[in-house]
């Protein structure tokens, strides 16, 4: 295993839906530790910040054989800061739709705050969903999301979320509630603060990408 992206994830067992990179032996592994250590670090300014997760993001589309996916695929970037891997995702996906999804977490309790839901019309009946989305923290986001792609009558197989840092706590969430949608992650983190900020994280990934 290389040793670097070892020290990134401690070794605590994760749901069977999770795959989490950063404990994998990767050719790339070493590189993509490296970017996940700078996103680590809160001196970073913005525009290194930016730099380094989107290096990041083209090495998590490099590995993930995208060009070998037949279904209609519908990129579904979270508000706001799921924005951010739009445009590789974007790239590497030539024929891919949108799917818009907001929710704003409530600052004081956490609580996920609805604001935009758009599906592109007329899909496939297998077209599959990429969540994109770089933190997950209490899941309530996410839960909430799934929730309304459920709600709708979309089928929570064909769906699989691109994050880059996970609480435990979400991934066990997401277990117990959406065990047939994939997670997969660059590492998963074993704590939140009283803040509900994932520990150690990266801080608010939206503020610090989008330099806001
Ligand atoms: O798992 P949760 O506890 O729900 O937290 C994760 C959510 O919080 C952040 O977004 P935020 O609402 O801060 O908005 P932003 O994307 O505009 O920064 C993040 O991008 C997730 O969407
Ligand atoms: O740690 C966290 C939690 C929610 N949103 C973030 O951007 N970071």
């Amino acid at each position: 295993m290389d040793e670097q992206a070892n020290e990134q994830s401690p070794h605590f067992d994760l749901p069977p839906n999770v795959t989490c990179f950063a404990r994998t032996d990767n050719a790339a592994g070493s590189e993509r530790a490296l970017c996940l250590e700078q996103l680590r670090n809160r001196a970073l300014p913005y525009q290194e910040f930016r730099k380094n997760a989107d290096k990041l993001f083209n090495l998590i589309a490099d590995d993930m054989a995208l060009q070998y996916i037949e279904n209609e695929v519908i990129l579904t970037p979270i508000f706001r800061a799921g924005l951010s891997l739009l445009p590789v995702f974007m790239k590497r996906i030539e024929n891919s739709r949108l799917c818009s999804i907001g929710v704003k977490r409530n600052e004081e309790t956490a609580m996920p705050e609805p604001y935009l839901f758009k599906v592109p019309p007329q899909m496939s009946e297998d077209a599959k969903f990429i969540i994109l989305e770089p933190m997950i923290a209490t899941a309530g986001t996410m839960c909430y999301s799934l929730g309304m792609l459920k709600q709708q009558g979309y089928n929570l197989h064909n769906i699989q979320i691109i994050a880059v840092f996970c609480a435990l706590e979400a991934v066990n969430k997401l277990q117990q509630e959406f065990p047939q949608v994939q997670v997969h992650t660059e590492v998963v983190d074993p704590i939140l603060d009283d803040k509900k900020y994932i520990v150690p994280g990266c801080g608010d990934f939206g503020d610090r990408y989008f330099g806001t």
